[in-house]
């Protein structure tokens, strides 16, 4: 081909890329010819049940893992044969993996140290990243003088010294309580803001997290990819009823075409926004989405089950038809009873048929996973790299 005819295309590589990438550990594939592209700047989020793949799909791009097959680019340079220091990539695991004995700054400089940056360079790099997690004021302490969501920065600022073409971060948040864990993701966000050209890599099962921070979200299972899009995308628009239960609640409602196409559930007919795909359908709305009452072109009639008050809204379970739907109405003065005939309306707007009638059945999480934290013996805690040493120095 002749190079000064052809014009090259101009397009940025993208900053992560696996190419059918496997996994296997024995006979078991843990990560099933996975191909995804994470634009430069990007914040993609692998969201899945517990054991789909998401970390593996990191330690393959951090390199702690060697694909059986596949390849893994970053910023179009093929890196799945070179080593992990090699790669340009920052990584935060949920356990911190910070060395107990060294204070903060010798915590943050152990990357950059491992790397061979030159020696005088260190110091300023240091303060630059610990300034940047706000934890400037903490260079002298010991990991064991700080709280966890301290050790978390720090952890973040050893990643960010390296300053890093690809940030992995491997469930950062899951180890911090509830409001330490809100505070943190809006840090990331900044971070995100003020480093636009680092590609970030997010492993999460919190679809809050997902949702609030990334700008993509891959979403797997059982080892495969099963679907990517934007939160908004994911969110309103799923193609299959595991995405719709795994990004946000939603109900889940095993209905029929109807020849107009809509579809017909529990002797209702409803429409949706989308003509129905044919045959067996799963009705898909978002508890938030249903009013009790209300003037919405669709309509089912059920009983309660039972109105659980959460605050600001009230849960309301009804039973239609054997079938649960859940409601969140804004809080009521006078809830209906237990037993009482209920008319719940939404929009047809609201509604997405999706194919396939097997609602309910779809694996998401009525809860985050009690799992073991790492490092305390979970079924992979052997072979993790998750030692401070791996962590930091790649
Ligand atoms: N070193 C290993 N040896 C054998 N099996 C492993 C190893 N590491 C991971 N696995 C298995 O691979 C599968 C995928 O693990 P992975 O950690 O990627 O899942 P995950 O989606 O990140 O799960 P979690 O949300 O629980 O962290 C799991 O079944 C796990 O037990």
């Amino acid at each position: 081909m002749d190079g000064a005819t052809v014009p090259t295309p101009r397009t940025e590589p993208a900053g992560i890329r696996f190419e059918e990438v496997s996994v296997a550990y024995g006979a078991s594939t843990v990560l099933d010819r996975f191909d995804l592209e994470v634009r430069r700047g990007e914040v993609m989020a692998l969201l899945g049940p517990s054991g789909s793949g998401k970390t593996t799909a990191l330690r393959a791009v951090a390199g702690f893992v060697r694909p059986s097959r596949g390849r893994v680019h970053l910023a179009g340079r093929d890196v799945t044969g070179l080593a992990p220091h090699l790669r340009g990539a920052g990584m935060v695991v949920q356990s911190y993996a910070l060395f107990p004995h060294m204070r903060v700054e010798q915590n943050v400089a152990f990357g950059l140290k491992a790397r061979k940056a030159p020696r005088r360079e260190i110091p300023g790099r240091v303060a630059e990243a610990l300034e940047m997690t706000g934890m400037g004021g903490y260079a002298g302490r010991y990991p064991r003088e700080l709280s966890g969501g301290q050790q978390q920065r720090v952890a973040l600022a050893r990643a960010l010294a390296i300053r890093p073409d690809v940030l992995l971060l491997d469930e950062p948040l899951s180890a911090l309580d509830a409001q330490l864990r809100s505070g943190m993701l809006a840090e990331l966000a900044r971070l995100h803001r003020e480093l636009p050209g680092v590609t970030m890599l997010y492993v999460t099962h919190d679809q809050v997290e997902a949702l609030t921070l990334a700008d993509r979200i891959a979403v797997l299972k059982d080892a495969r990819l099963v679907d990517c899009g934007t939160p908004a995308e994911l969110y309103r628009t799923p193609r299959t009823a595991f995405t719709a239960s795994f990004v946000g609640g939603a109900n889940l409602l095993p209905a029929r075409a109807s020849a107009d196409g809509g579809a017909l559930f529990a002797g209702a007919r409803l429409r949706a926004a989308q003509d129905a795909p044919q045959g067996p359908v799963t009705l898909c709305v978002r508890p938030h989405l249903v009013a009790l009452g209300g003037d919405g072109a669709n309509e089912l009639r059920g009983r309660l089950l039972t109105a659980q008050w959460r605050g600001s809204v009230h849960r309301l379970f009804v039973d239609v038809d054997g079938h649960e739907v859940r409601a969140d109405v804004a809080e009521l003065r006078d809830p209906p009873r237990p037993g009482e005939e209920v008319r719940l309306t939404f929009s047809p707007e609201d509604t997405v048929l999706l194919p396939g009638g097997d609602a309910g059945a779809h694996g998401a999480p009525a809860a985050p996973d009690p799992r073991p934290a790492a490092g305390t013996g979970g079924a992979d805690a052997t072979a993790e790299a998750r030692t401070p040493a791996e962590v930091a120095g790649g």
